[in-house]
């Protein structure tokens, strides 16, 4: 059984369609990732999941159950990373933790969570005085504490400084080892690309792809893969260009650069190799997910720019 269904998800605000028609099957024991820009529908679509609002249209299934209709069953299930300012800033670690375990029929030990998640010598400690680092440690702590099977993590790691954002990473899987499926809301795609077993990108409300990060990437500008170098003697620029894969060759003062398709790099060196050509100070440029996210939601750009 999949740990998540959406199917056709619709929800609309008055006169604002935030999740037009969304799908996609999360697997157990994926760390699945959603991105988009903003105003995309992510924060509406993991609110369905998490039976924090009802849709219009659709269906949801976390482990078979209907969130709506099986609300205490997906809560006992179910962990949601909640916000921050959703505590109270004079709570203690301690006392939040106790108090979330509580609302569950078996939660985690309080002690153990508080030693997993390098918050023991924090346990006294009111939230207010947390740093970022430690109040998302909590957050995820808070998440897990009910035992679940599947966590949502909306924007764990946004504005956290990149060691505490990596020390985040290590969290998350930290979490998917102990088996728990997690469905995460992004907009790194350094992040998306470390963690994430399969992407869904949203756009407007809609899936407009869904694969794996390497996948995605793939599907990036026509230029996939760059190689910039300079060689050590001529070299016929014609003859490159004859080379399978290669879409383009250009001249910058004693360096070239030949553009292509995945096999551009494989051909190249071969060539090169044959004419006994060394390649100097060699640079390769591969399209990143960063370059297939652009491409795919391009009117947000086009948007913030008008
Ligand atoms: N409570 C609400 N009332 C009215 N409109 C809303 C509400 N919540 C979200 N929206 C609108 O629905 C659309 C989708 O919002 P949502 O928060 O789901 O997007 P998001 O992809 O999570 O965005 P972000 O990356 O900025 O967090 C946006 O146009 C937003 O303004």
């Amino acid at each position: 059984m999949p740990a998540i269904t959406v199917s056709h998800l619709r929800k609309t605000y008055d006169d604002t369609i935030a999740v037009a028609d969304v799908s996609f099957e999360v697997g157990a024991g994926e760390i699945f990732g959603i991105l988009g820009p903003n105003g995309a529908g992510k924060t509406t679509t993991v609110e369905c999941i998490s039976g924090l609002r009802t849709p219009d249209g659709g269906e949801v299934r976390v482990l078979g159950l209907d969130p709506r209709h099986d609300r205490e069953e997906v809560r006992q299930v179910l962990g949601v990373q909640l916000q921050e300012s959703q505590l109270p800033g004079k709570i203690q670690v301690r006392e939040a933790l106790e108090l979330y375990a509580s609302f569950y029929r078996d939660p985690a030990d309080v002690g153990e969570l508080l030693e997993q998640w390098g918050l023991a010598d924090k346990a006294k400690a009111r939230f207010g005085r947390l740093s970022g680092g430690q109040k998302q440690r909590l957050a995820i702590a808070l998440a897990m504490v009910g035992n679940p099977r599947v966590v949502v993590l909306d924007e764990l790691t946004t504005g956290l400084d990149p060691h505490a954002r990596r020390t985040a990473w290590e969290l998350v899987e930290q979490v998917r080892a102990a088996g728990v499926t997690v469905l995460l809301v992004t907009h790194f795609m350094e992040e998306a690309e470390r963690l994430c077993d399969r992407l869904a990108v949203i756009d407007r409300g809609r899936v407009v792809a869904l694969d794996t990060p390497a996948g995605l990437a793939a599907r990036g500008p026509a230029a996939a893969q760059r190689m910039r170098f300079r060689p050590s003697q001529a070299v016929d620029v014609a003859e490159l260009r004859a080379l399978p894969g290669v879409t383009s060759v250009e001249r910058h003062g004693a360096h070239l650069e030949v553009a292509g398709d995945a096999d551009v790099i494989g051909a190249v060196t071969a060539y090169l190799a044959r004419r006994q050509i060394i390649a100097a100070e060699l640079r390769v440029e591969q399209s990143s997910l960063d370059d297939a996210f652009i491409a795919l939601t391009s009117h947000a750009t086009a948007a913030q720019e008008a």
